[in-house]
């Protein structure tokens, strides 16, 4: 492969002709620049020198090779003749004023991490973990909705053994929560998905990897603790059949054990404290562009429909969920197309604004298809804003099976916490539940019943109209 020297890369430097090194390869961007979801803007910033930091903050490697053509790539750069930081000078001077982050045996909850991350992620990671659509009424939603289930306790239980264990789509988990699938992990981490995967492994959680995760599924795999750690794929099924299924068999290779479909999303929810924030930066080249829509843009399928369950089931014997069922209706479909679960999720408030929260929809399936219920052939999981274990316990005892855990594991990984961190997240949620569960009444999941949630004032929330 030719040489590249850093001066001959510097010199194209401009919208007429732009070059990166990534990785120590050159690339010739020019005819992209339009192209590039997260605008010229991005790119031009980093014209003529090393982008790789600013490439691998936000996106995985595979990225670059499947997004640009053959002859893009101009050749190899000696990486050490380049200048090491592509910083701005305001980053650069935010990077040597860096706060002193709090030891983690203060972080005493799940939003003491919140804290911790807001100080820590630059204002795009921060717009992009924390955002949620439009007016953002559903991700203040979901919170809501656990502060009206009240609790009722049972008293004088021998509750000095606690079990905490569950079996998701049949595998043991030492909690019963999850670590959902989220995707630019990096913003909060360099290591991101290696850290959650090696938490996960220590403290026996389960964990879902995104369709586009930082790091190769590979990687994330090879960082389990113990082979039988158990890993899940997302799936954004590809319109691209080709590209589908050749992630499936990447999944399958790289022993994931089940499959979250994606469904929430066939379209991406408009966000739009992230476009703002890039709109303000990039200006007039990059109206409407935030990382999110740099995420999804190659990603979403808005034309999947039930039939394609088929040929997924067809070409896998991996067991299926589908992530952001919304309604009764869908999780009796779900259940007739067969799959091992249903996840009921409304992306925790980043797709549709005003959609209903899911444990609403918990209540919708109770009172409409109880048989779905604790059903031998379907499992249910939960998720949007479980930040507390008297949060998961009110799931529970209505009826999942597990919930899941979203910005929790990307805040608590920041702050130079790493691996550490995401332990000590899981840990609180675990002593949470533990006690909970002590003050309820209930030595196993299998104790929490619907009894111990009122759930009258959320129940006058059902929509009366449904007919199945
Ligand atoms: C930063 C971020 C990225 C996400 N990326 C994905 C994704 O790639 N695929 C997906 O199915 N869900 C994704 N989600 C949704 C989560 O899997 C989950 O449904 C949601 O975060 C749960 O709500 P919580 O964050 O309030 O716990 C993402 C959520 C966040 C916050």
């Amino acid at each position: 492969m030719k040489t590249i020297t850093a001066t001959e890369l510097a010199e194209h430097s401009s919208r007429e002709s732009c070059w990166l090194a990534v990785h120590g390869k050159v690339y010739d961007v020019t005819p992209f620049l339009d192209e590039h979801p997260g605008g010229a803007g991005l790119l031009l910033k980093s014209a003529g020198g090393d982008a790789t930091s600013a490439y691998e903050s936000i996106h995985n490697p595979e990225l670059i090779a499947e997004t640009l053509t053959e002859e893009a790539l101009l050749g190899e750069i000696d990486t050490s003749a380049l200048p090491s930081s592509t910083l701005s000078k305001e980053e650069e001077a935010k990077a040597q004023d860096e706060p002193e982050y709090p030891p983690l045996s203060n972080i005493i909850n799940v939003d003491d991490f919140e804290l911790v991350a807001q100080k820590y992620l630059s204002p795009e990671g921060w717009a992009y973990y924390s955002s949620a659509a439009e007016d953002e009424t559903s991700r203040q939603d979901n919170a809501r909705l656990f502060q009206i289930l009240k609790l009722r306790p049972r008293i004088l239980r021998d509750v000095n053994s606690i079990s905490t264990n569950v079996t998701i789509l049949g595998n043991e988990s030492s909690v019963p929560f999850f670590i959902c699938p989220t995707g630019f992990a990096k913003y909060a981490h360099p290591n991101a998905e290696l850290n959650l995967a090696a938490a996960a492994g220590k403290e026996g959680v389960h964990e879902i990897i995104p369709t586009s995760p930082s790091m190769s599924l590979e990687q994330i795999a090879q960082a389990r603790s113990s082979p039988s750690q158990t890993q899940y794929l997302q799936l954004y099924v590809n319109k691209d059949r080709s590209k589908a299924l050749s992630l499936i068999r990447r999944a399958e290779k790289a022993g994931m054990k089940g499959l979250f479909i994606t469904v929430d999303s066939p379209v991406l929810g408009k966000r739009e404290r992230d476009d703002r924030l890039k709109a303000l930066s990039l200006g007039s080249d990059a109206p409407n562009t935030g990382i999110a829509k740099i995420g999804s843009s190659t990603l979403l399928n808005a034309g999947l429909k039930w039939e394609d369950l088929a040929w997924i089931r067809s070409i896998t014997k991996l067991p299926l969920v589908l992530k952001g069922v919304q309604a009764v209706e869908d999780a009796v479909l779900a259940y007739q197309h067969g799959v091992e679960a249903i996840y009921l999720s409304n992306h925790g408030g980043r797709s549709m604004d005003t959609s209903q929260a899911p444990v609403l929809t918990l209540l919708e399936i109770r009172k409409y298809a109880p048989e779905l219920i604790r059903n031998p052939k379907l499992q249910i999981y939960v998720d949007g804003n479980i930040r507390r274990g008297t949060d998961v316990i009110k799931c529970l005892a209505l009826g999942a099976t597990a919930v899941g855990v979203g910005r929790p594991c990307l805040y608590s990984m920041t702050g130079g916490y790493g691996e550490d961190g995401v332990r000590h997240l899981i840990n609180i949620l675990r002593g949470e539940i533990i006690g909970n569960m002590g003050l309820i009444g209930a030595t196993s999941i299998q104790e929490l019943v619907p009894s111990m949630v009122n759930s009258q004032r959320a129940e006058m929330e059902i929509f009366g109209g449904v007919r199945l």
